[in-house]
């Protein structure tokens, strides 16, 4: 018997929410996108016709929408609290990009109102956890064939920034990739966050400190360096390397085509996240549609829990910047719900 398909609700048609909307319809098997949100109704039924769903301007009518599954949630994080605490009040999985919200406090009361509701339901698209690199990072890293790691040396690069970019959002909205998969690669949280700037990019925007170098101190012990730089020309780039008291291993590092042909040689690199982490969207999704089919959540997905370490990463990281100085993070104590990770 053929399973029942996974009606999904999407939230938000920019440019990620377009760009999960093709991947539901062409890569994603038992789903079918049946509608689609966003305050710009012209957007929303670009994004809704193509695939044959309904638009509508309102998000909370798709989240209660009875015909309505599951939840893809792609608008910007300053709008994703409500909307969580809606999708977990009606008691439907969502897979929320990435942040679960910009702030420590407002991703604490969805940890809670999920905790309370007692149902695993959000997932964060922490997508560099699905990414076959990092896994195989996490893999050796976990068998202990590097030993035990003491740093990851990370390079986070985008080409340019879209308008009204700001440094703050260098930590929340770009950094926060790597406060995730710090957490997730060395098992360990937060512990503190330096950040230092070089002098500006004549490239950046006005007012915009890019690049920086952002230190983090794990619980564990170990130290992570981050340069991000997002206005750097050329291309997306995110590298990391782990280093072990046995070994060091690098992901990242240009693979591909070695091209020779006009006038030069090289390989290539991608514009943006879609190019280089485009498979690792794709199983991030097929999993969670499966999970979700089965009511449950993807035990290798990112929690709501995560999402709200990271934030407060995040946030330590924005006062490490603000104030010049070495910034703890503050967490409150994990609760038991959420020790299955
Ligand atoms: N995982 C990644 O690598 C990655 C990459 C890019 C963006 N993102 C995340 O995806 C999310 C969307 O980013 P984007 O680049 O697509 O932004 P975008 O600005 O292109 O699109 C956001 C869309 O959300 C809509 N919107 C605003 N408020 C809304 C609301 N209340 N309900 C429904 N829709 C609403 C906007 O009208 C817009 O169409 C952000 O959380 C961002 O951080 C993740
Ligand atoms: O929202 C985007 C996205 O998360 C990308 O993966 C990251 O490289 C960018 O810096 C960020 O602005």
């Amino acid at each position: 018997m053929q399973e029942q398909q996974l009606r999904v609700g999407l939230i938000g048609a920019g440019k990620m929410g377009a760009d999960h909307a093709l991947r539901l319809r062409e890569r994603i098997s038992g789903v079918r996108l049946a509608a689609v949100a966003d305050p710009d109704l012209d957007r929303a039924r670009q994004v809704a016709g193509s695939c044959g769903a309904r638009a509508a301007a309102d998000a909370f009518e798709v989240i209660d929408d009875s015909a309505v599954d599951a939840l893809v949630i792609a608008s910007p994080g300053a709008v994703h609290e409500p909307l969580l605490l809606a999708a977990v009040e009606r008691g439907v999985p969502v897979l929320c990009e990435k942040p679960l919200t910009p702030d420590a406090k407002s991703s604490l009361r969805v940890v809670e109102a999920e905790e309370a509701r007692g149902k695993h339901l959000l997932q964060v698209g922490f997508m560099r956890r699905f990414d076959a690199e990092y896994a195989e990072l996490k893999r050796l890293l976990d068998a202990g064939d590097l030993g035990t790691p003491l740093m990851l040396h990370c390079v986070h690069r985008n080409a340019a920034t879209p308008p009204g970019f700001t440094s703050e959002m260098m930590i929340y909205d770009s950094v926060v990739h790597e406060f995730d998969t710090a957490r997730w690669l060395l098992d360990s949280e937060i512990a503190a966050v330096e950040v230092r700037a070089p002098r500006s990019s004549s490239e950046a925007p006005e007012g915009l400190l890019d690049p920086q170098l952002v230190t983090i101190e794990t619980t564990s012990g170990a130290l992570v360096d981050v340069e991000i730089f997002v206005n750097c020309g050329f291309g997306y780039q995110v590298r990391c390397e782990a280093v072990g008291e046995r070994g060091t291993a690098l992901i990242g590092a240009e693979g591909g085509p070695l091209v020779h042909g006009g006038g030069r040689w090289g390989g290539f690199i991608s514009d943006d996240f879609r190019g280089r982490f485009g498979a690792a969207f794709d199983r991030e999704f097929q999993r969670w549609a499966d999970a979700a089919r089965q009511g449950r959540t993807d035990p290798a997905a990112a929690t709501a829990w995560d999402g709200y370490a990271a934030a407060a990463a995040c946030e330590a990281g924005v006062r490490a910047q603000t104030d010049e100085a070495r910034a703890e993070v503050e967490l409150v104590e994990r609760p038991d719900f959420y020790t299955r990770t």
